[in-house]
């Protein structure tokens, strides 16, 4: 499980501790807060609150940590960043200039991988309801594989492909039945999940798939989990599949490929978050035999850490318990509220990290109760109205989940970049949102009829 609201200031990591365990982020005594080098309050100021910030490095970093641990041992791996972790452009132009395919998972994201210039034969398509206009879409453009999540649609992919005078490449994707040992709302392969196809069906499937003349199926895929924090889970779950891929051979089919998912974690409180090395490791021990074309779908391990969440203090109210209001909210960033998920909270101000602090309850404006950051956190004891607070490690799962909820504009995005910075969306505007709506004339009417 992950870290549950409310925190516990007794075991709740300093704000020391959030700035040696992020490389990415250092208190100046004259700017405050900066990330990459860059002081959070020159954002603030040019670009209003709240914003959401995304260190180039940081990405640039963690792309090759993460595929450095698989050269270490030897083991060709294909990189498919899951994108709805973090979907905007830039942050697909630098994966793809870092050699990285992407995980896509409706046509909105195929879409947006290929203006990114992706390249058709480093995405796959994963889903447990594709459209048949998306899958169409993903036949035309010759998409790498297309995983398929149940029987019903293997069938139906083969009526599209027809149609299309194609044939796709297809994986089964697999629920192994494992206990990712993470939120109860980001478990994707236990029975039971809505995603993938029972594995003891695979071996059955495969044999009724020969037959088929628009679809070609070149292997197994397997999504456990997000946020995994430990070896076993991922152990348990590729040890299946590799038995899946023995028994499949032994049974006359060919399996050229294995699509091993995501969901490896990261530190967001004090977890020990495990490594790339570990994954790697894991891999290479459980399918590193048998001869198969290997990929994987992080998204939260590259994504999360290049992420904040710029805000400023709207309000503070005193009571019991008292409560900081920030400018952003659960329509901002929805993983508090969704899944009582644990957010590093720092001051932006330099004399954050020395004033003594006291616990707050950490809010939004929205008019709902759940919208919380956090209970019981500690913040300057002095915190007041205008200050900046930035949200940590919300690159993953951040922008790509905000609503319009209260008719809240969608927040402005950031990239810096060795020093630079850009605004790369601009904020959305109320007129924006009224501008997509209309209303019926004949409603319109009835304003001069009384
Ligand atoms: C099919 C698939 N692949 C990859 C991912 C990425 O997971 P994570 O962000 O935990 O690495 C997900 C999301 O859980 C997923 O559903
Ligand atoms: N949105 C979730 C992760 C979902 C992963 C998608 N299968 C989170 O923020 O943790």
């Amino acid at each position: 499980m992950s870290a549950p609201l409310p925190s516990d200031p007794a075991t709740d990591p300093s704000f020391s501790d959030m700035l040696e365990t992020r490389p990415s982020l250092k208190m100046d005594a004259r700017d405050g807060l900066l990330f990459e080098g860059v002081p959070l309050h020159v954002i603030a100021a040019a670009v209003g609150t709240p914003c959401w910030i995304t260190g180039a490095e940081t990405l640039r970093r963690r792309a090759k940590a993460l595929r450095a641990a698989f050269e270490a041992r030897n083991l060709p791996v294909n990189m498919h960043f899951a994108m709805k972790s973090q979907d905007h452009q830039a942050t697909l132009t630098i994966l793809r200039q870092c050699g990285y395919g992407v995980d896509i998972v409706s046509g909105g994201e195929m879409q947006r991988a290929l203006h990114a210039g992706i390249s058709p034969s480093g995405i796959v398509f994963s889903g447990v309801g594709k459209s048949d206009a998306e899958l169409r879409a993903a036949i035309e453009h010759d998409i790498a594989q297309i995983n398929v999540e149940s029987v019903e649609e293997l069938y139906r992919l083969d009526d599209i492909a027809r149609a299309c005078g194609r044939v796709a490449r297809a994986a089964l994707r697999v629920n192994p039945d494992v206990d990712a040992d993470t939120h109860d709302k980001i478990s994707t392969g236990r029975a039971g999940d809505k995603f993938g196809i029972e594995h003891r069906r695979a071996v059955a499937l495969y044999d009724e798939a020969a037959s088929l003349k628009n679809v070609r199926l070149v292997g197994l895929a397997v999504h456990l989990g997000s946020q995994m924090l430990t070896a076993g889970p991922f152990r348990e779950g590729y040890s299946r599949l590799a038995d899946m891929v023995r028994e499949i051979r032994a049974a006359g089919h060919t399996v050229e490929a294995v699509d091993c998912g995501g969901g490896l974690g990261i530190r967001y409180r004090d977890e020990i978050a495990p490594s790339p090395d570990m994954l790697a490791g894991v891999i290479a021990e459980t399918l590193g035999d048998l001869d198969v074309r290997l990929s994987i779908e992080p998204g939260r391990w590259l994504s999360a850490p290049t992420g904040i969440l710029l805000t400023r203090v709207i309000e503070t109210k005193a009571g019991n318990p008292d409560f900081v209001v920030l400018d952003a909210a659960m329509n901002d960033l929805a993983r508090p509220s969704l899944y009582e998920s644990w957010h590093g909270i720092m001051p932006v101000a330099p004399s954050g990290l020395t004033n003594p602090t006291k616990l707050w309850d950490i809010v939004g404006p929205v008019c709902e109760s759940s919208d919380i950051f956090a209970r019981d956190r500690a913040l300057p004891a002095d915190t007041k109205r205008g200050d900046l607070i930035a949200l940590l490690d919300t690159g993953a799962y951040g922008s790509v989940m905000s609503s319009n909820y209260n008719s809240r504009p969608f927040a402005a995005q950031v990239l810096i970049d060795n020093g630079k910075w850009e605004i790369i969306r601009q904020r959305q505007s109320v007129a924006e949102l009224i501008a997509a709506e209309t209303v019926p004339e004949w409603l319109t009417a009835k304003d001069d009829h009384g």
